[in-house]
């Protein structure tokens, strides 16, 4: 290749032209007709120099009907520095090119002229076709979808919640400020520290991404079960995270069946008292605990008397009542902190932390009370055995064996009374 030395070696605009990638017409006002072309001008309809030069522009065009349409537009044409036209061509084989026409006009040698840039918009088109469904599938996630979602600008701080996360919460699309804090202050305060814990193990990259099932509050103060999951998308040149996004689901039904079903499968069908599995598992934990804490622990047996001869005497059904109104009793007796279940039969365990023998004597004597008081046929009593930690035993085992022990104590000695 040599280096343009002077003006004179320069190539001649017609080939210039003939190299630019957009089609060129030069077009009579008056008739259409178009009396030159570039080389895009005819390559891109697919026909030879000499046949562009035969057409007019209405039998490129599409969108141009007839004369009186053209005439219209030819005026247009006048009336602007440019005129800007999307139209179709139509290619020599049938098919529509899409184009984008700049048009100027101008007179020479008195001759009106207009001169139309042509350019083949058919991949922009696409490309915006495809830009407008993508819209249109980000407008039903942030509106239609069932999950809302939330864009967190980490340092500004500000906190984009869709309308569909609004609506979840109760909100009209006009409430919520936008900010982190609207979403933290509404945190289950139970949940709130171990949410806030995930968040920020991700943010510090210890976790691959932020992923959490917790309590939020909404507008009417009840709290949904939420399933909230998002990541970093942006960071700055250091690294840091400076903008996250993220996804909440409200999982309240799955959450509350769960509940149930772990609470029918630790609770007793009969008497609605936690059942004897719960109670074992309680009674290891309390203990574990209060023997941590140096605290006392006490745990009641206690068992319906003669109850064998309700069932025989007023039949199956009765006997049920009977244990119903028994559960009942010894529930209204026992402290908040205390749990009584149903160990099986007619034998309960009332477990009590931080009570030592005294205190869970009179706890018992008020169960005992409570039952004598029932009215109604037939008249029951139960007996009662206590045991205490530490001084009866240091173990589950040792203390539901003293306890049984004062239990049989309690028979033998006369029923309808506490050992
Ligand atoms: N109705 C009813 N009876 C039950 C249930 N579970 C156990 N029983 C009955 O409870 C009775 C327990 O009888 P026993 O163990 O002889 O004791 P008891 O008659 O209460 O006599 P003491 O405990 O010595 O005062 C048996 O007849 C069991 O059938 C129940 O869920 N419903």
């Amino acid at each position: 290749m040599q280096a343009v030395t002077s003006p004179s070696a320069l190539p001649s605009a017609e080939a210039l032209f003939d190299q630019m990638a957009d089609a060129v017409y030069l077009i009579d006002p008056v008739t259409s007709a178009i009396v030159w072309g570039n080389r895009a001008a005819w390559a891109m309809l697919g026909l030879s120099r000499e046949d562009v030069l035969d057409h007019s522009v209405l039998s490129l065009q599409l969108d141009v009907t007839g004369l009186p349409q053209w005439s219209e537009i030819a005026a247009a044409i006048r009336g602007q520095e440019c005129f800007t036209f999307v139209g179709r061509h139509r290619h020599r084989e049938g098919h529509e090119i899409h184009v984008e026409v700049n048009t100027t006009h101008f007179c020479l040698d008195g001759h009106a002229y207009f001169l139309s840039v042509a350019r083949d918009v058919r991949r922009r088109m696409a490309l915006e076709k495809d830009m407008q469904s993508r819209e249109n599938q980000l407008w039903f996630a942030l509106n239609e979808a069932a999950d809302g979602l939330w864009d967190w600008e980490i340092a500004t701080g500000r906190l984009f919640f869709s309308p569909q996360l609004k609506r979840m919460l109760g909100y009209s699309p006009d409430e919520m400020e936008p900010v982190l804090a609207t979403w933290s202050d509404a945190l289950h305060p139970d949940d709130r520290q171990v949410v806030l814990g995930i968040l920020q193990a991700h943010l510090d990259g210890k976790r691959v991404r932020y992923e959490a099932e917790y309590r939020l509050r909404n507008r009417n103060g009840r709290y949904l079960w939420v399933h909230d999951r998002g990541r970093v998308c942006e960071r700055d040149g250091l690294g840091a995270p400076t903008r996250a996004v993220g996804m909440v689901q409200d999982i309240t039904a799955r959450k509350e069946l769960e509940l149930q079903l772990q609470q029918l499968a630790s609770s007793d069908t009969l008497t609605g008292l936690p059942n004897r599995r719960h109670g074992e598992r309680f009674l290891e934990a309390e203990l574990a605990l209060c023997r941590r804490l140096g605290l006392p622990l006490g745990v009641c047996f206690f068992d319906v008397d003669h109850f064998k001869r309700v069932n025989d005497s007023f039949g199956h059904l009765v006997g049920d009542t009977v244990l119903q109104q028994v559960a009942e009793q010894a529930q209204a007796s026992i402290r908040r902190s205390d749990l009584v279940c149903r160990w099986g039969g007619e034998e309960f365990v009332i477990i009590s932390p931080n009570s030592n023998r005294a205190q869970l004597l009179q706890v018992a004597e008020k169960v005992r009370k409570a039952v004598m008081a029932l009215a109604g046929t037939p008249r029951v009593t139960v007996s009662l055995g206590v045991a205490a930690f530490p001084e009866d035993g240091d173990d589950v085992e040792a203390l539901l064996g003293v306890a049984d022990g004062a239990l049989y104590r309690a028979k033998t000695r006369g029923r309808n009374r506490t050992e």
